[in-house]
């Protein structure tokens, strides 16, 4: 069914076990820096080094389109799509703001967004103008739906190779929660309603339209919940794809994988039934607004860091988070022992 095997490492526990031990050593009551410490943990073992670095941090922005707003399903145009990415080309979004306070790489792609953009940064890996509206037809073919993977893939392993230490997985795509309430339905198996949220902000009327839309598309699509490729290919986006393969690319090289909000672990929840290791080495960064959110990190199994009521996409939620990881690995770096420090044990 998964015609490509992901060779990813697991992470390494003895390491972990190693920096538990030297944390301890630490001039702090034991245990007091709390989640913190769990961090430098999970990051030494997902680095496999004893002081591992998250910085810089690379961003990737997957921006495509979504057939199934002909429903009308969402609060904004589907040109909005079009427009945030010259908005994130200028400079100007949530995204850019964050990138640049925490000083990292980012890179929009289009990997299938329904118009032409003419950018000289734009990274264009367009796989079709948008998906078909799942409502009437599959989303995409098979072909596509594992040709974003491998675009998601590549544009991974190529911010690793330009030295990101870390990749925080964002999107842009009017619809995509629409599409992201569906995959999470089937992989989930649960009732529609109970998931489904306003995204953008729609009105109570029109979430009872989409939450209708939805159960009756899969009711029409029936993707095989055994087979992630099959759930793309008939209720599935092309920027959810290729964040769930640029996923794999970091865990395939050891790289921490900061998941902002609800598409963003909906694609995460794909990955890992692509290749079920690539959960080692995902951070859950906050818990999005959007309720399927909350259902979809339970499914996953990680706990968010933050809770800001962020609702935006974009990897903002990730990068806003990412000072955190940052913290947890300077406390390994530069926080002095008790012995270094004269300072005496506990009594
Ligand atoms: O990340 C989230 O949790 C999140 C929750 C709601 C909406 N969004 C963003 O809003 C857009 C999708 O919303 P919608 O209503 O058009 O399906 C898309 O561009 C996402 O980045 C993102
Ligand atoms: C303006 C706007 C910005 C976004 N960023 C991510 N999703 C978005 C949706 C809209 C509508």
């Amino acid at each position: 069914m998964i015609e490509k095997n992901y060779p990813i490492p697991n992470r390494n526990k003895e390491m972990g076990q190693q920096v538990y031990e030297y944390i301890n050593t630490l001039a702090k009551p034991l245990g007091s820096l709390g989640r913190l410490e769990e961090i430098a943990i999970e990051l030494a073992e997902m680095k496999n080094e004893a002081f591992p670095s998250v910085s810089p941090a690379g961003i990737l922005v997957f921006a495509a389109d979504h057939g199934i707003t002909e429903e009308g399903v969402s609060a904004y145009p589907q040109v909005v799509t079009k427009e945030m990415v010259h908005n994130f080309l200028d400079g100007g979004a949530g995204i850019n703001v964050f990138g640049r306070q925490i000083d990292s790489y980012i890179n929009i792609i289009d990997i299938g967004v329904a118009n032409d953009i003419e950018h000289t940064s734009l990274i264009n890996r367009k796989i079709r103008y948008g998906t078909a509206n799942f409502y009437r037809e599959d989303a995409m073919t098979r072909q596509e739906a594992e040709r974003a993977i491998e675009v998601g893939y590549e544009q991974g392993s190529e911010m690793i190779k330009k030295g990101a230490q870390c990749l925080i997985l964002g999107e842009m795509g009017i619809g995509n929660t629409t599409a992201s309430s569906a995959i999470l339905a089937v992989l989930s198996n649960s009732d529609v309603a109970t998931l489904v949220g306003s995204g953008t902000g729609i009105s109570q009327e029109i979430l009872i339209h989409k939450t209708k839309v939805i159960k009756q598309s899969l009711q029409k699509r029936k993707p095989n919940p055994h087979d992630p490729i099959d759930i793309i290919v008939k209720v599935g986006g092309l920027e959810i794809a290729g964040m769930a393969g640029a996923m794999l690319a970091a865990a395939t090289n050891r790289v921490p994988i900061l998941i902002d909000g609800f598409i963003c672990t909906v694609a995460a929840l794909l990955a890992k039934e692509i290749s079920p290791n690539a959960f080692d080495y995902m951070v859950a960064t906050h818990q999005s607004v959007e309720p399927g959110h909350r259902i979809a990190l339970n499914l996953l199994g990680r706990k968010p860091i933050l809770d800001l009521d962020l609702r935006l996409g974009e990897g903002t939620g990730a990068a806003i988070t990412f000072p955190i990881l940052q913290s947890a690995t300077l406390m390994l770096k530069e926080m002095a022992s008790f012995d270094s420090a004269g300072i005496s044990k506990k009594s």
